[in-house]
């Protein structure tokens, strides 16, 4: 076995295996061990990769048997849970054939007007940034993968499915907790009782099933479709057509569940990355405005920002893979589970071991990231083949990496670059006028995500602002 903490007879490390942030403490145990230590928890194998060259040796190049996931009490059908085979084969096709590089930019308008709707929402009422965050991107993904438009922040649908993205948030802590066969007894094993909780609660919403909601959303947008008023393409649609009104049952079953998937797999993951690259942007001013002189030089103030922008703007794309470094979205990444017996490095690696990456400490390694807390995007010297080595860690790894990347950087791209044309993000101030700076605090979930974020959006111009409420009305 690999090297490791000592383990109790019976209960191995059971006790051992923090329950608040175990990221920061897996990245302590790898200063002791290594690259790849070993836990047991109640006789279930745990690795903890520590390197993104262990990472890639055995996840991508031996990616054929480190593909499963482990089993949790919850889960169903939901692609990001099911072990590696076919369902998961076809699911993971589905996406592709909508969000591949090809046919990424057909979603772009509907990006940029979510970014501006978002940017100008806050404007007008900054109490509102977290609703406005996650009410723009779900209505993104919704337009994408339905093609149902979310009306505004009290949209039944989506107000439905962030409440069901939430519940399944909650329950996903990281570690071992979730796991099967840990009886509920053990200490520290309090969200065992939350993900069966959960398991209740995604399948009861405001009294409906998830699958109903689901199916009432898919019911809907069959409608939108049939009646010609869907937006066009979105993903159900297309599988639809494909399938030239000879779609199976079971292939429905599949739609139905991917785009559940999509949803919970891009809801809470942007919406973390937005809330931390706010939060850089209040503590690390001196980045604002650089980030603001370059968008500056390169768009000028007689337009708004585009996505096709993109390429002129090497600072904003650092800015925005150092949000992905300092506060990766997921710290652990999604554990993968070994399907064979394997020897890495003369360790023996037992069949049904849960892999984890610990990606926090990849990216928080002072050797590769010197002061890996500052926020400095002047680290990647402009080079995308240093961004890149940090979102190849960031989006996951071999057969089971991150499906919604290339939509993701989207998304993410025409938020950060809208609202730093547009506005300065500042702080509040209190009852004495002293601004307010939120502390970098976030709480143990599978979806890392600052908490207490709190800013004010103040229009650059009045010009800015102009554009913004243009294009929205519009
Ligand atoms: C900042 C945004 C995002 C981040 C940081 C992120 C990160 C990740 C990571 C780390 C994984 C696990 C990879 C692994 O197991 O090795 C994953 C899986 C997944 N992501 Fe994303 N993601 C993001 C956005 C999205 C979006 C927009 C979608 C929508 C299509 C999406 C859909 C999924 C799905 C369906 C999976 C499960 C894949 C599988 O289990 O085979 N993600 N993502």
């Amino acid at each position: 076995m690999p090297p490791g903490p000592f383990r109790w007879p019976l209960i191995g490390n059971t006790l051992q295996v923090p329950q608040v942030h175990p990221w920061l403490t897996y990245s302590r145990w790898a200063r002791v061990y290594g690259d790849i230590f070993y836990l047991d928890a109640l006789g279930q194998h745990i690795i903890v990769i520590n390197s993104a060259r262990v990472a890639r040796e055995l996840l991508d190049r031996r990616s054929s048997i480190y593909s499963g996931r482990p089993h949790l009490v919850w889960g169903d059908r939901m692609l990001i849970m099911q072990p590696y085979g076919d369902e998961l084969r076809q699911q993971r096709r589905l996406i592709s054939q909508t969000l591949s590089t090809s046919t990424i930019g057909q979603y772009y308008d509907i990006q940029e007007a979510a970014a501006r709707r978002l940017v100008l929402g806050v404007i007008d009422n900054p109490s509102s940034l977290e609703g406005q965050i996650k009410t723009n991107i779900a209505s993104i993904i919704m337009l994408v993968v339905y093609g149902y438009t979310v009306k505004g922040t009290e949209d039944m649908f989506a107000e439905r499915a962030i409440q069901v993205v939430d519940n399944l948030s909650l329950a996903a802590t990281p570690g071992i907790c979730a796991i099967k066969y840990v009886p509920s007894w053990m200490p520290g094993i309090s969200s065992l009782k939350t993900a069966k909780a959960w398991r209740k609660l995604l399948h009861t919403t405001n009294g409906m099933t998830a699958p109903c909601i689901l199916s009432g959303v898919i019911n809907h947008a069959a409608c939108l479709q049939e009646n010609g008023t869907a937006h066009l393409p979105n993903l159900c649609a297309s599988v639809l057509s494909d399938a030239e009104g000879k779609a199976t049952l079971q292939l429905e079953e599949s739609l139905k569940w991917v785009a559940f998937s999509v949803l919970t797999g891009g809801l809470d993951t942007n919406i973390s990355t937005i809330i931390s690259f706010i939060l850089a942007m209040l503590r690390f001013p001196d980045v604002q405005k650089k980030a603001q002189a370059e968008i500056d030089a390169v768009v000028g103030s007689e337009r708004l920002p585009q996505i096709s922008d993109r390429p002129s703007l090497p600072y904003i794309r650092s800015v925005i893979a150092e949000t992905y470094r300092w506060l990766p979205a997921t710290p652990l990444s999604v554990p993968h589970a070994l399907d064979e017996d394997d020897i890495y490095d003369g360790s023996f690696l037992p069949k049904g071991s849960i892999i984890m990456p610990n990606v926090w400490h990849m990216l928080h390694d002072p050797n590769i990231y010197p002061e890996p807390d500052a926020f400095k995007p002047e680290r990647y010297g402009g080079s995308d083949i240093e961004m890149k080595k940090v979102t190849d860690i960031a989006f996951g790894f071999g057969r089971r990496a991150c499906p919604g990347f290339y939509f993701a950087q989207g998304t993410i791209f025409s938020i950060v670059v809208t609202v730093l044309a547009t506005c300065d993000i500042v702080p509040i101030v209190d009852n004495h006028g002293r601004e307010i700076i939120p502390d970098v605090r976030y709480s143990t979930k599978i979806i890392l995500c600052p908490e207490d974020v709190k800013c004010t959006f103040r229009p650059r111009s009045e010009q800015a602002k102009l554009a913004l409420v243009d294009t929205c009305s519009d």
